[in-house]
């Protein structure tokens, strides 16, 4: 972190898709995860949804954390950051936004309220912001608590990134700074407790000496005789300003989190539902029936592998039916069970849950075999259909060859099984197969390794109760209907007629 420096420089915060953080803007790095550089080997790369990040139609979520001085914000923001360590995060301070002192307001700086909205300039907050929300990079300004000024030859370089953490006394003051958070927090310490802190942090801190802090601290102590006659920054601008904007903006917050970073269960609570947010891709928010299996290194790593057009055919099939194997297991748990209470060796009652026994898979052949054998492996002896469909050429045009499906595949649970979702087309004629048998759209679990979106909407939109479990949403599809960046023909590359 630079101290203010002659020339120009750039302090590069979020770049190459790794995960950066809590760097302060007034020159202390507060969070260990900051620590590490942009191209640490420690850093994740980007998820999928970090790679969509660069692309203007995905947003990033915006936290806004407000409350009184020294509640805990930074604090709190830091513990955030620590815990979405698997995501690209970036914290902005409001206070990086101070005006500019003139020279008079300079040799009268007790007399100078920074706890006032107009303290700061918040056309370029919103500036600032409103294009991280577009996925551009910003210079954010840099402010020196020391000499109440900011750095005029010094800024950060803040890039995209998949959560903003806006963080500062008076950003829930204005509507339009309001306006661009997905969740407002307010952290809410006692008075007393935020009142030491602060004494505490300036003198430490922010290079104040003891006098003037407790000049301005006399507010909460003036009953004390020693105090009574100081004349109290704290008293005159700190505490109103507290009680007339800080306070008042706190019925915007979402969640009002109590005693600060003290609070891990608030944190915790935050840190799922930031989670959540995040993993969910776009088409999951659109049709509720689509599940994206949570990714993980892992996943990534094996998608990374299958997607390399060197991989050995050996390695192409152990990664797939690994891969294959998750999807299937995430399947099996959107289907219906029921309450089973066993005896464990102990002589106790364990409540659990029976496996539904009424259930089938079905394959689009080809390449939906491939997934046949993940399916045995976890349900002992379930019965396997097939269904073929010929595509006459690209223009999207299918007919059914073949069909061979258990008798009484309408009293069961479907599992198809596709690996790639593309156009939608063959699936959808499989699934219309299924209904036509007499299974409920309802019964019917789509279960592929990636899907186009072309191919999402196509199934969803015509069959809205059934559900897809999918371990990646890819890009597009190209003009000859490819799944881009894709992985090619699956079952040529995984039955080895590639050749
Ligand atoms: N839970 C806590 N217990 C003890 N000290 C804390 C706690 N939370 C914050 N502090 C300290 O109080 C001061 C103010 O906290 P900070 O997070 O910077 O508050 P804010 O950003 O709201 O002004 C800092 O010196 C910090 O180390
Ligand atoms: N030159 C300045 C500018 C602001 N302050 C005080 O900082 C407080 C806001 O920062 P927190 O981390 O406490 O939220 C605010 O209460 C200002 O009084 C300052 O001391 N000097
Ligand atoms: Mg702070």
């Amino acid at each position: 972190m630079p101290e203010e420096k002659t020339s120009m420089e750039y302090v590069m915060e979020a770049a190459s898709g790794a995960h950066f953080s809590g760097l302060r803007v007034d020159g202390l790095l507060r969070s260990s995860s900051s620590l590490s550089s942009p191209t640490s080997t420690s850093s994740p790369p980007p998820s999928s949804l970090s790679a969509t990040i660069t692309d203007s139609s995905k947003q990033p979520f915006v936290i806004g954390v407000s409350g009184g001085t020294a509640s805990g914000k930074t604090t709190v923001c830091d513990l955030i950051i620590q815990q979405l360590h698997d995501h690209r995060v970036v914290l902005v301070n409001q206070d990086s936004f101070y005006r500019g002192l003139t020279a008079e307001e300079s040799e009268h700086v007790h007399e100078y309220n920074f706890d006032h909205p107009d303290a700061f300039d918040t056309e370029q907050l919103l500036e600032c912001v409103g294009k991280l929300k577009c996925g551009q990079s910003v210079h954010v300004p840099i402010y020196d608590f020391k000499n109440h000024r900011r750095c005029s030859e010094s800024f950060r370089q803040v890039n995209a990134s998949d959560v903003i953490i806006l963080e500062g006394i008076l950003v829930f003051h204005d509507q339009r700074v309001r306006n661009l958070m997905n969740m407002k927090i307010f952290v809410d310490t006692d008075a007393d407790v935020r009142l030491a802190r602060r004494i505490r942090r300036d003198t430490v801190e922010r290079g104040r000496d003891v006098n003037s802090v407790l000049e301005q601290a006399s507010a909460n102590f003036n009953s004390l005789p020693i105090f009574t006659a100081v004349s109290s920054w704290y008293a005159k601008f700190v505490k109103p300003a507290f009680d007339d904007f800080v306070l008042p903006s706190k019925k915007y917050a979402d969640v009002i989190i109590p005693r600060g970073g003290d609070n891990h269960v608030a944190v915790d609570l935050i840190v799922q539902h930031i989670h959540t947010k995040l993993g969910q891709h776009d088409l999951c928010k659109i049709y509720p029936n689509v599940y994206v299996i949570q990714s993980t290194f892992q996943i990534r790593g094996m998608h990374t592998l299958i997607r390399d057009r060197e991989i050995s055919k050996h390695d192409f099939v152990f990664y797939s039916d690994r891969l294959i194997r998750l999807v299937v297991e995430h399947g099996l748990g959107h289907l219906p069970f029921t309450e089973k209470q066993v005896v464990t060796p102990t002589g106790s009652v364990y409540t659990g849950v029976d496996f539904c026994k009424k259930l089938c898979g079905v394959s689009i052949v080809r390449s939906g075999e491939s997934m046949e054998n993940a399916l045995r492996a976890c349900c002992k002896g379930i019965k396997i259909g097939k269904i073929l469909i010929h595509r006459d050429g690209d223009n999207g045009q299918q007919q059914l060859i073949y069909e061979k499906l258990p008798k009484d595949i309408s009293e069961r649970h479907v599992l198809l099984l596709d690996p790639v979702l593309a156009t939608g087309n063959s699936a959808n004629q499989a699934i219309e197969l299924l209904i036509q048998k007499g299974v409920p759209e309802s019964h019917i679990i789509f279960l592929n390794l990636i899907s186009a979106p072309e191919g999402i909407h196509c199934v969803c939109k015509r069959f809205p109760a059934l559900k897809i479990v999918t371990s990646e949403i890819d890009e597009a599809l190209n003009d000859e209907f490819r799944v881009i960046p894709g992985l090619g023909e699956f079952g040529d590359r995984y039955f080895g007629t590639d050749d």
